[in-house]
């Protein structure tokens, strides 16, 4: 099945070649995250032709990897960035200023330091604030540049509540009061330039209702903001897109959100942008990890694997579904010999949270195999954590019949480091605090 831009709309885990993935983990260790860079590339196209109209900003925090920033740069779109480190990443990655949007959520004060200095070499850098205290803490460091404006619409969709968005009081001044924040910000001298919202994260075609009243609401307000700052260059309706987790799970239509959208943005005399992050990224990544360990417990077996919720925490966190699949029984065995039986595929973290699924149907698992988790390119690496002293894992990245790593696996080493780096830095302090005590009763001895 090929959708608008040429490529087939999901990439399913069955779809990834086990022979060509397998020896991946040998010769780059376990557990690994492999990237393909042309599925990036696919997606993005795909996502291009729904919406010919729109400027794409991806949303660098779903898989802020060099190599992906830099592909997706290099396809056309800007990036957007939810701290200083990714602004910094999105510089290194070859993106002007003017194809960067940093959206600013309780931003601490070196954030704001450090984007106002760099305002300063890329002054057409944009800056999205959600609340007046962060608009007055800009004006306070001297910036009068290009600011967005972060509403709350007042309404949310996404997979689970915890990447609901839109009605979250965290996020964006509530819609009712923009207007009036839009124009006493461009009274103050900032170059207002747009309004944001972002209504949730994975939105499926289930709640293209939710969106569509999403849409409806931005225009209405990007309309009166607009006649009260005298126009606005663009609304920003966020990212959000959903792609399929379950085998049988149908892709989301984006014609249909695309014509939502231009409906309700069509009088607006604006350009759309919009600010994907999982949609380009998700199938493009798995997550390769080892059985260490295959034991009968009371109700399952017990598939005990290498990578666990520092690896990827979706389904600890979201009590996410990502499939999983058997790769060294795919590929010795073709899939066929192996029985199959209810399993659950755990991690090495003290937490009974740390299970990337429970009694689920697979082949049944020996020491040694390869297991694959698919739709690990979003959300996976970037929310790893050190975890019971657990390094992250390395990042190969897939790209035309090439193999790169694109970053090593931290070593217990790295984790420790910091400490330690402490621990010598405040021990050479005291020492030179001994050395001058020592100095000046030498001096006082003289
Ligand atoms: C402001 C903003 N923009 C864009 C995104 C990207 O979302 P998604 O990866 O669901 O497209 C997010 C994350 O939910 C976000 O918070
Ligand atoms: N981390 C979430 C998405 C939230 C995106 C940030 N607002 C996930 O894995 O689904």
């Amino acid at each position: 099945m090929t959708d608008v831009g040429g490529s087939p709309p999901v990439r399913r885990l069955s779809e990834w070649d086990a022979a060509e993935l397998q020896p991946l983990a040998a010769e780059y260790g376990s557990p690994l995250y492999v990237l393909d860079l042309e599925r990036v590339r696919q997606n993005y196209r795909r996502l291009e032709a729904a919406f010919p109209d729109a400027d794409v900003l991806y949303a660098v925090k779903a898989n802020a990897l060099g190599d992906v920033l830099s592909t997706l740069y290099e396809e056309g779109a800007g990036l957007e960035c939810a701290s200083a480190g990714e602004v910094q990443r999105a510089l290194a990655a070859g993106a002007p200023g003017s194809e960067i949007h940093y959206t600013a959520v309780n931003p601490p004060a070196g954030d704001l330091d450090w984007i106002v200095d760099a305002w300063a070499e890329h002054p057409d850098l944009t800056v999205t604030a959600g609340s007046v205290d962060t608009i007055d803490r800009l004006a306070d460091r001297g910036y009068d540049g290009r600011l967005c404006l972060r509403v709350n619409p007042g309404i949310d969709a996404g997979h689970h509540e915890k990447v609901r968005t839109g009605a979250a009081a965290k996020f964006g001044v509530p819609a009712e009061r923009a207007v009036d924040v839009l124009e006493d910000a461009a009274g103050r001298g900032f170059d207002v330039v747009g309004v944001h919202a972002h209504v949730g994260s994975g939105v499926s075609s289930e709640q293209r209702d939710a969106h569509r009243e999403f849409v409806a609401r931005m225009g209405d307000l990007a309309r009166d903001a607009a006649g009260a700052v005298g126009g606005l260059e663009f609304v920003d309706i966020g990212g959000g897109f959903g792609v399929p987790y379950r085998e049988d799970e149908d892709p989301l239509n984006l014609e249909s959100v695309a014509d939502a959208t231009r409906d309700a943005l069509g009088k607006v005399d604006a350009a759309l942008t919009i600010e994907p992050g999982r949609y380009f990224v998700a199938d493009a990544g798995v997550l390769l990890t080892t059985v260490n360990t295959v034991k009968a417990a009371r109700e399952t077996t017990v598939t005990g694997v290498d990578a666990g919720l520092t690896t990827l925490l979706r389904p600890a966190m979201y009590d996410a579904y990502h499939p999983i699949r058997n790769l060294t029984a795919d590929a010795n065995e073709r899939g066929s010999s192996r029985e199959r039986s209810p399993q659950t595929v755990a991690g090495p973290i003290c937490e009974s949270g740390d299970v990337f699924c429970t009694a689920r149907d697979l082949p049944d698992s020996e020491r040694g195999d390869r297991l694959a988790i698919g739709n690990a390119g979003a959300y996976g690496y970037e929310m790893a954590s050190q975890y019971n002293t657990r390094p992250r894992p390395a990042s190969v990245v897939l790209d035309d019949g090439d193999v790169r790593l694109a970053r090593r696996r931290e070593t217990i080493a790295d984790v420790t480091r910091p400490e330690r780096e402490a621990l010598r830095s405040s021990s050479a302090d005291r020492k030179t605090d001994h050395d001058r005590a020592t100095d000046t009763d030498n001096e006082r001895d003289r």
